[in-house]
């Protein structure tokens, strides 16, 4: 039987600004987001029997209806009446719980996965109201490339990709929950928003000077203030010469941007000290 491959890569978020708390206990933003060539890959075939089995060779994630791509396989066999079983292998390289949408990208290449398998013909824009129900940055992971995200995140417009350059991510150990960050956020605790005009005009003129200059994230007022090693990373990476450094999602992984490959060991290596968890990607442009 024919097996089915798809990537799912990690996101950084570029700009996150948070606008106001909704009726429905989501908040509104705008964000600029785009994907790194650090990625899980899945593996997919056909099962003779009706059933959904996932495994990885991770150990620390649920492999059960807890985990987004099965709750991606099992959304779109019932929404479409699939009578088909499906085996779905997970290659975790992204880390957990990081602000890196490593669950999302995985459900999102379940979604684009099965639907080749099971000869659905769904469009991407399906796919993404789909994915919407399970997760708001599921959308961006369907689409991928670089957007503009508004609403809960779902909101899509396909911007301008970054200039080319090196992407140092470091995750300390711990474990962040999205929910509980936005939880703490308060919007009047910001003293100043970041521009998502300002990284758009950077992205459009490929400039990689006035895109680190750009770089914000709101949500860094709760998870830093919460997680010292946070703020520490962020400043290790900048006086060891990254030349912009910002917080991904609600944390705690922290990028690094450098244009020229000389600076890269520099940054890894200063960083390598208290952090175990450090990671080299390039921009998926
Ligand atoms: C912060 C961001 C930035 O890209 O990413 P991560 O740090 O999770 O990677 C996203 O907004 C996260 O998106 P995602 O992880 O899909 O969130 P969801 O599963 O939809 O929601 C988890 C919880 O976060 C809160 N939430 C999420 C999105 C949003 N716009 N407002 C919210 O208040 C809600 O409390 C919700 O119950
Ligand atoms: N395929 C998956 N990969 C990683 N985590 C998953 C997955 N499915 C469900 N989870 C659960 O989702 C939570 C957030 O995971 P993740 O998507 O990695 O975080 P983030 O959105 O911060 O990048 C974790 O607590 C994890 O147990």
């Amino acid at each position: 039987m024919s097996k089915i491959y798809e990537k799912a890569p990690a996101k950084i978020n570029l700009v996150l600004d948070v606008l106001n708390k909704r009726e429905d206990g989501f908040h509104e933003v705008e964000m600029v987001m785009t994907m790194v060539d650090l990625a899980d890959r899945l593996e997919m075939e056909e099962l003779p029997r009706d059933q959904i089995v996932l495994s990885s060779q991770a150990g620390f994630i649920p492999l059960d209806e807890k985990n987004l791509a099965f709750q991606a396989a099992r959304l779109i066999k019932e929404r479409y009446g699939v009578k088909r079983g499906v085996y779905i292998h997970l290659d975790k390289q992204i880390p957990v719980a990081a602000g890196l949408a490593g669950g999302s990208s995985d459900a999102a290449a379940a979604l684009r996965g099965l639907n080749r398998l099971w000869n659905l013909n769904l469009s991407t824009e399906e796919l993404e109201t789909l994915g919407a129900e399970l997760g708001s940055d599921i959308p961006f992971c369907i689409r991928g490339g670089t957007a503009l995200a508004r609403g809960r995140g779902e909101k899509l417009e396909t911007i301008s990709p970054p200039p080319q350059c090196w992407v140092i991510l470091a995750k300390p150990p711990i474990n962040v929950s999205t929910a509980d960050v936005y939880g703490k956020f308060r919007v009047s605790d910001i003293p100043k928003h970041p521009s998502v005009a300002d990284m758009m005009g950077a992205l459009s003129r490929q400039s990689f000077h006035d895109m680190c200059a750009s770089l914000g994230n709101v949500l860094e007022s709760v998870t830093l203030n919460r997680y010292p090693e946070v703020k520490q990373i962020k400043d290790c990476m900048i006086k060891s010469g990254a030349d912009g450094v910002l917080m991904s999602g609600s944390g705690p992984t922290v990028f690094g941007l450098v244009s020229k490959e000389v600076k890269v060991a520099r940054v890894y290596n200063g960083l390598r000290g208290f952090c175990k968890e450090v990671y080299v990607a390039r921009m998926l442009t």
